[in-house]
């Protein structure tokens, strides 16, 4: 588990963290900033999500609120970067999508793809789930309430991490909102802005836990 893997000579180390990001929080930050220590990453690219078809079932903020509060959460942080690239992507965000743009724009790159344990518990649901190995190795971050098991993945293209136990979740963040009780803390202090600026997470159509 978290073993680190060595770099291959002269490829640049770019991590991937895909999420939906509504809101980005604090336990997507320190999960991003433990990967990128433990596995010697050069740059952590932010990517959220245009339409994420297993939340299909609950209403997701514009793509624009959520790439807006990414940047703004990511923004002093020199390794960190967010691309636009499933969000301009039309039609349902596919990762196998995500990591084949990804090689194209930068074919000297090795890819981690960072994703929550729960995620990757269900990963052979995805698209392409065999082909997704051979475009990135996937590391698995600890979540608090999600247990590391080994979901049948292949060995090698997969490590598991254990990072600082944060028990955030967007869910509880919107829910948060929408009750009036505060999110600072949870949540970058410029998203905390930027959600009361933007009226999310308020009234009849807000996104829902
Ligand atoms: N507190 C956390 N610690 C570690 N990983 C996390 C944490 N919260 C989310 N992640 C991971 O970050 C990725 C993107 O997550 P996402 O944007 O869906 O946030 P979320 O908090 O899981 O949202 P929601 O509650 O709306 O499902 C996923 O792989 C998820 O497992
Ligand atoms: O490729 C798929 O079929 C697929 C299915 C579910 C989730 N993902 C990706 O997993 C990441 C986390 O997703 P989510 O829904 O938990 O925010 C994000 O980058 C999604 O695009 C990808």
């Amino acid at each position: 588990m978290g073993e680190h893997i060595e770099p291959g000579a002269g490829k640049r180390r770019l991590g991937v963290m895909g999420g939906t990001f509504d809101p980005i929080h604090h336990g997507h930050l320190v999960a991003a900033s433990e990967v990128a220590a433990r596995f010697d990453l050069d740059e952590v690219v932010f990517v959220p999500t245009g339409q994420p078809w297993q939340k299909s079932h609950q209403v997701v903020s514009p793509a624009e609120d959520r790439y807006l509060m990414t940047v703004i959460a990511t923004a002093s942080n020199p390794q960190f970067s967010v691309s636009r690239i499933d969000i301009d992507r039309p039609g349902r965000t596919y990762t196998i999508d995500t990591l084949r743009d990804l090689h194209t724009r930068h074919p000297d790159a090795e890819l981690f793809f960072i994703t929550g344990a729960d995620a990757l518990a269900q990963i052979l649901t995805w698209r392409d789930a065999e082909e997704l190995f051979s475009l990135a190795h996937f590391i698995g971050v600890t979540r608090p309430g999600h247990h590391l098991a080994d979901p049948g993945l292949p060995a090698g293209g997969v490590s598991l991490v254990e990072v600082p136990a944060l028990a955030i979740s967007s869910t509880d963040c919107r829910a948060r909102v929408a009750h009036g009780d505060p999110v600072w803390y949870l949540v970058p202090d410029g998203v905390v802005r930027y959600i009361n600026k933007r009226q999310l997470y308020r009234g009849a159509g807000a996104p829902r836990g």
